[in-house]
């Protein structure tokens, strides 16, 4: 099994490391953070300085794993290309084009593709993570045209042995779908938290299960949710900006009938279909491809034990989901 090095052991770099080693496969990692670095040892992991951790990932040809926020990414591939300018090389942060483009620049011999776990908590560092953060969690593993098979089956094998669940997507079609279904909900958080305590103690005081789901991540680390939404601009902007069509409309029909129904219902038909999807019995996920993608991961056939399987027409893939 690939040995697997991660750089960054806050919630989900930590997560990665105890998940890799959970499925057997040799693991170190680094961070800068020495908190997290005497945690992780308490725990029994085995941690080391920056240079020695990839000056170990070249001599044992692992798999290394950027998880620091988006800021720090062009300084560890400098470390990288560094030590290790040709490593088996993947990330978990949350926007994909940025870092594809970071990896072509800085480290053009590494064999890249870029991952994003949708997992996560409110809180951050390695005491947070644990090795089930991703069971059954969507994990998104990026095929571009310059996206090496073998370098992508590295990459789904890692989600696969942390317990999740791979999506194949393309680098940009990813960070528009995240900025929808992450990016903007973290912005909807913050305006909402702060609308609601605009209302003072009482309304505050009142405050109870909707205002504490849809406000949760407003608790996240700034720095954190900012590295990532600004990361984001420009999908974000666009999922912004259909966003608020619709508050416009909501307000604008609120305004001159007094009427909600099209909001409302619309919203609701969206949650029940969310719904399905989570409670079915899965037995394979679906994914549409290009038709390029599509092609390329056919010469995959198989990762982790599990075959991918692709229909022909539709540009489909259908990865069985059952461990
Ligand atoms: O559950 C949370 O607290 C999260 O914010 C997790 C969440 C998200 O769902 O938006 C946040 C960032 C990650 O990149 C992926 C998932």
């Amino acid at each position: 099994m690939r040995a697997v090095c991660v750089i960054g052991l806050g919630l989900i770099g930590g997560s990665v490391l105890r998940a890799a080693s959970a499925a057997g496969r040799p693991v170190w990692g680094t961070t800068t953070s020495e908190d997290d670095a005497a945690a992780a040892r308490a725990d029994g992991f085995d941690t080391v300085e920056v240079d020695e951790a990839l000056r170990r990932a070249a001599a044992e040809d692992a798999l290394v794993v950027v998880a620091t926020p988006l800021t720090a990414v062009r300084g560890v591939l400098r470390k990288i290309a560094e030590h290790a300018p040709e490593a088996w090389l993947t990330d978990v942060v949350s926007v994909k084009d940025p870092v594809a483009a970071e990896v072509r620049s800085v480290l053009p011999g590494a064999r890249y593709a870029g991952g994003h776990p949708m997992a996560g908590l409110s809180s951050s560092g390695w005491a947070a993570g644990s090795g089930e953060l991703f069971s059954g969690a969507a994990w998104a593993v990026t095929l571009d045209e310059d996206t090496s098979l073998e370098a992508w089956r590295e990459a789904a094998q890692l989600a696969l042995d942390c317990g999740a669940q791979v999506v194949p997507t393309s680098a940009a079609a990813h960070d528009s779908a995240v900025a929808r279904i992450s990016h903007l909900p973290h912005v909807f958080a913050a305006v909402l938290a702060a609308t609601g305590a605009d209302g003072g103690p009482l309304a505050l005081s009142l405050a109870a299960g909707s205002f504490r789901d849809g406000t949760r991540v407003a608790g996240s680390s700034p720095d954190l949710v900012r590295a990532m939404t600004e990361g984001n601009r420009s999908a974000l902007l666009d999922a912004v900006d259909d966003a608020l069509g619709r508050l416009g409309a909501a307000r604008g029909s609120l305004a001159s009938t007094g009427g909600l129904k099209s909001t409302v219902d619309a919203g609701y038909d969206a949650r029940r279909y969310l719904d399905d999807l989570l409670t079915s019995d899965r037995t394979s996920t679906t994914v549409r491809l290009d038709a390029t993608a599509a092609e390329r991961l056919r010469e995959i056939g198989e990762i982790g034990g599990r075959v991918v399987a692709l229909t022909a027409d539709t540009a489909e893939i259908e990865i069985p989901t059952a461990a």
